[in-house]
This record gives structure tokens, sequence and C-alpha cells, in this order.
């Protein structure tokens, strides 16, 4: 079958077992050679799963900078000619650029090419592509690796990201057995752990777990500088700032995050991000309404609660 070789053609010393085929892939196709692009790139080539990568972008300083780390081959000249051949395309645009790439890239796609992407939400990527990628849809499966950082771009990738880390998969009823099957091989090839769900639950849960944390901390980094006595950005000028310590550090951490990809997830998952703000909200009133009635017993309680189920968490987590 194309696209299924045994790596035992590429690495001598590649001891395959009996009964196992091994993906890799002969053209991979990223468009978007950012931070999560450049690192499946990165971490598919370590793993001797793909021969050759095309980058499509939009800054060309970024992709001569992907270029010269090894994460693609070849800067694309265009759509069509990059597509040609292409096995696997990975869309690792901000979510919001998402269906007018797909409606760039339907009429060049082989009827065999597997699409997959890596957008923080997923019912907006399926809706765009019921929209443009109608006729593809067997061979459309959107994915989600929960792995990432503050830092943009290709500079930022690395070939480790994703070891350890979780990846939605939410395939339609439409997609195949088999493309969903090859993108779980080669995230597993990535050394991440597969799991699969709706796009409806999984933008649910990010939401809480990832949607949130950022508003939360884009708000307080915010708050601190207008709350600082000239309102201004410089740490210097500004007399909160200077005095930030490591907690404020590690709990705006996330703020430096790129604020067209932050836009994009915000807009595309508002009803259930939406849910989560006023969740919070009331959970913050019943701390405030303690903490005005000097209730110090229900606020320990309410902080214990919190550390024991970070603890757990924590333990919980592999590694
Ligand atoms: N950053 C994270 O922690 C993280 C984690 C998981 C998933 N994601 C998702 O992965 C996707 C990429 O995020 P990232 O962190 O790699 O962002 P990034 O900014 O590092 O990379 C995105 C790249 O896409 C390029 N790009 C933008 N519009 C384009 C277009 N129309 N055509 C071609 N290239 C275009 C940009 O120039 C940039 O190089 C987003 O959908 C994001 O929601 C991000
Ligand atoms: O570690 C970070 O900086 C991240 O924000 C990574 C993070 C997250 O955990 O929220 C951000 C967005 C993604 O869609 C997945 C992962």
């Amino acid at each position: 079958m194309r696209g299924l070789i045994s790596t035992a053609h590429i690495n001598p010393s590649y001891k395959p077992m009996p009964t196992m085929t091994t993906t890799v892939i002969h053209k991979l196709v990223v468009i978007g050679v950012g931070l999560i692009g450049g690192s499946f790139a990165l971490a598919l080539r370590e793993a001797g799963r793909v021969q050759h990568i095309t980058g499509i972008g939009r800054s060309r300083e970024n992709m001569r900078r992907a270029l010269a780390l090894g994460e693609i081959d070849e800067i694309a000249d265009n759509i069509e000619s990059a597509l040609k051949d292409a096995e696997l395309v990975f869309l690792a645009v901000p979510v919001g650029q998402t269906g007018e790439i797909m409606a760039q890239i339907s009429a060049y796609l082989a009827p065999s090419t597997i699409v997959t992407d890596a957008g923080s939400t997923k019912q907006e990527v399926v809706a765009a592509a019921r929209s443009h990628l109608a006729p593809h849809l067997k061979n459309f499966v959107p994915g989600h690796p929960v792995a990432g950082a503050e830092r943009s771009g290709a500079g930022a990738a690395n070939a480790d990201l994703f070891r350890g880390k979780n990846v939605v998969l939410t395939p339609l009823e439409e997609t195949s057995r088999e493309a969903t099957q090859k993108v779980t091989e080669l995230w597993e090839a990535c050394g991440a752990r597969i799991s699969r769900m709706s796009a409806n639950r999984h933008d649910e849960i990010l939401a809480a777990v990832s949607h949130l944390p950022h508003v939360l901390a884009f708000a307080l980094m915010n708050h601190v500088v207008s709350a600082g006595a000239d309102g201004s950005n410089d740490a210097h000028d500004n007399d909160l700032l200077r005095f930030a310590g490591s907690g404020f550090r590690d709990s705006t951490r996330i703020a430096g995050s790129s604020p067209e990809m932050w836009r994009d997830i915000c807009l595309g998952n508002r009803k259930a991000l939406l849910n989560q703000i006023d969740a919070y909200q009331k959970e913050l009133t019943v701390m405030r309404e303690m903490l005005s009635d000097g209730d110090g017993d229900a606020l320990e309680r309410l902080f214990a609660r919190a550390r024991n189920a970070r603890e757990h968490w924590l333990k919980s987590l592999p590694g």
C-alpha cells in the first residue's frame, strides 16, 4: 500500500515487529511552520517517519528560519506544486485561518491525501472542513496536541514538545478508520498519548483547562499594569510590576502567548468559554464573600481543596 513502508528500507538497524508495518510519510506538507508545525515536523523526522517536508507559510523570514533549522526541506512556491504527491497535509495556522486555507487547498488534494490539523478548537475546524473539504472528509482527521508554549514561530519548535503529552483526535463520522489510524500512529511516533472524542466535548473540556486560564492570565497582566501608579508597561516605571516576583511570573507566563492565536481560539470557542468565565466569576464571588466576612476557616478549607486537587493532578501526570 502506498505510504505504508517498513522503516527497514530507511534505517538498516531498525527491527520492526513481525506483524507490524510502520507508517513512513513520503511527502508531508506543513501549512504554518511555527511552534506546532515545526515541532511536528522535527519530531517525525527524528522518529524516521518522514522522507520529505514541504513548508507553506506567511512570513518569508520565518520560513527561511524553518529551512535553516531543518524543520522543512523546501519552501513551497505555490499551493498547487506543494500539494503534488502530498501524502499528509498538516494545518498549523491560527484557527481563524483554517477555512480560508481549506478553500485554497481543496482543489489540489489527491483523493488519497490525508489532511489533519492542530487547531486548539475543534467544532469550528470541523465546520470549516464541512464547508470546504466536503469531497475529502473521509481523509480529514481533526486533531489537537494539548502541548505547547507561550512562544511562537519556527525558532520555538522542538522535537520533544509532544513527548508524554495528550493529543485529542475528533474524527468525523465520515473519517475513515485508516486515516485516523495513520494520524494516530504518527502522533504516537512523536511520543504523544492519543484520545478520541467528539469536537463538542473537546471544546467544552479545553474551554475549562486551557482557554479560561489564558483569558485569566491576559486579564491579570492587564489589571496589574493598569493598577500601577502611572499605568505604564515599563517594569521600571510601574510601581507594581517592579516588585512582582515568581508567583506573578508563573501566573502570567501564558499571557506571553500569541495575541492573534488567542483571539481566534476565544472567538472560535466563544460559547463554552463564556460558560467557563461565568462559572469562574461565581467562584471568585464566593471567595470574595469569605474574605469580606473575614471567614478564615472557610478560606483555608477552600485553599486546601485546591491544593489537594492540584497535588493529585500532578501525581497523575506521566513521567
Ligand atoms: N501554541 C500552542 O501552545 C499551541 C498548542 C496546541 C495547538 N496550537 C494550535 O496550533 C496552531 C498553530 O499554533 P502555533 O503555536 O504553532 O503558532 P505559531 O504562530 O508559532 O505558528 C503559526 C504559523 O502559521 C503561519 N501562518 C499564519 N497564517 C498563515 C496562512 N494563512 N498561511 C500560511 N501560514 C500562515 C504564521 O506565519 C506562523 O509561522 C494554532 O491553531 C493553535 O491554536 C497551539
Ligand atoms: O504551555 C503553554 O504555554 C500552553 O499554553 C499550551 C496550551 C495549554 O496548555 O493551554 C495552549 C494551547 C493549546 O491549544 C494547547 C496547549
